[in-house]
């Protein structure tokens, strides 16, 4: 019996920072170590602000392999014709430019999080993406990681009732104190802060467990309530929290709040996830980006702990292969969007951090915002 062959998918990779290497170890990883079959993943070209690092990025991540390009400009990836898909690993700030540089030369585009710096550049993104007919995705990758797929099932599968309560956080210590004023995570010229860094992943868990809820049908929070708390080193915000509130209305019969947390400056273990249904809770092991279990507590009517499962999942790489696939199979299948993280989602998710960084005072600099 023949075999199919599994749908090749040629990536040019820009900027040789952190996240492309991790995502690039992850590219490399045999598909089949984790079950999957049907895709796989070939680095064709990295572009950089020197030629010279992108071939150093080449020697360090892919074993000097020389049928990688290096090019000592983005423009250079954008236009090789060996290149099917583009994953952009810069700062915030440039993911707009990058992005829309992509597209308008017709490649597909997986953009880090957050995907742009607020709604109206994304918006202009999503109408370029729908003109050259090409796909786009913000590169939220624990929407695709196999714990996710399972935790959705059990939490739509009606045994838990209608969710109540979200808690979620992702803190972090980048020790500031001892950071230049100029990295990304202080800059503000770089979109610096704990909001747009680590608010995409608190906001994803209330995103799945909330807006996706099946007596949600996609309905938007009601209300957002935010607070932040800046630095004195360069008036990002060093602490933010956001409250969003889901209301029944004629589309949705939620009644619920979610707690989302993000820090630049905190030690220690995160709490990471918890959702409080009717019936139960679900525990999310941290880190909330990339957990490797849950936990499920069933009550009884009288709120009595009557069972409890623990789901556990391994795989090799990091993590950032899975939304590789994703990518992969909805251009072979001529998608222009994921359905799992459409762009719907992605805007919702820049519509509140607008409204989140107007509570909390937080403007960019001007200039910075390519599209206001
Ligand atoms: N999904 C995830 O798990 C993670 C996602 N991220 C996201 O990835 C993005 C990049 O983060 P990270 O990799 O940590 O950042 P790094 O600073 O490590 O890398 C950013 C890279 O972007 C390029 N670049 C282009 N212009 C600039 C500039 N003006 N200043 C600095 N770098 C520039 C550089 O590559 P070159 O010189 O080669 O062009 C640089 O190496 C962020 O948007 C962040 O939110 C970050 C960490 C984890
Ligand atoms: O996406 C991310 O997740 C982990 C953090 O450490 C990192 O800064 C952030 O960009």
């Amino acid at each position: 019996m023949a075999s199919t062959q599994p749908t090749t998918l040629r990536w040019g990779i820009i900027s040789t920072g952190h996240i492309a290497s991790v995502f690039v170890k992850d590219l490399l990883v045999d598909p089949k170590t984790r079950d999957v079959h049907d895709v796989v993943h070939k680095v064709v070209a990295i572009g950089s602000r020197t030629v010279e690092k992108a071939q150093e990025f080449i020697d360090k991540y892919a074993a000097g392999d020389k049928s990688i390009k290096p090019y000592g400009t983005y423009e250079g990836v954008y236009s090789d014709p060996d290149v099917d898909a583009i994953y952009i690993g810069t700062p915030h700030t440039m993911h707009y430019v990058n992005a829309r540089d992509a597209l308008k030369a017709k490649k597909a585009v997986l953009c880090e999080k957050p995907v742009t710096l607020n709604a109206a550049e994304l918006r202009s993104l999503l109408a370029i993406a729908k003109e050259n007919n090409v796909f786009f995705m913000e590169a939220l990758w624990t929407r695709f990681q196999p714990l996710v797929k399972e935790l959705k099932k059990v939490a739509e599968d009606g045994s838990l009732g209608e969710p109540i309560m979200v808690e979620a956080d992702l803190c972090a210590n980048f020790g500031v104190e001892k950071l230049p004023i100029t990295h990304r995570i202080l800059d503000p010229r770089l979109g610096g802060g704990a909001l747009l860094d680590l608010g995409p992943y608190p906001l994803f868990w209330a995103i799945l467990a909330l807006y996706e809820h099946p007596s949600n049908a996609n309905t938007r929070p009601s209300g957002i309530s935010a607070s932040m708390i800046k630095t004195p080193l360069t008036n990002v915000d060093s602490n933010t929290t956001f409250t969003l509130s889901f209301t029944p209305t004629s589309s949705s019969s939620l009644s619920a709040q979610a707690n989302l947390t993000c820090a630049i400056n905190v030690r220690g273990i995160n709490p990471s996830v918890v959702i409080r249904y009717r019936h139960g809770n679900i525990h999310v092991a941290a880190p909330s980006p990339c957990p490797k279990s849950f936990k499920v507590e069933y009550f009884d009517n009288n709120g009595k702990l009557v069972r409890e499962e623990k789901k556990v999942y391994e795989y090799v790489g990091g993590g950032w292969h899975f939304q590789a696939d994703e990518v992969a199979r909805c251009i072979r299948e001529g998608k222009i969007q994921s359905e799992a993280w459409g762009w719907d989602k992605s805007l919702l998710e820049m519509e509140i951090f607008d409204e989140v960084r107007r509570q909390g005072g937080y403007v960019f600099p001007k200039g910075v915002e390519q599209v206001v």
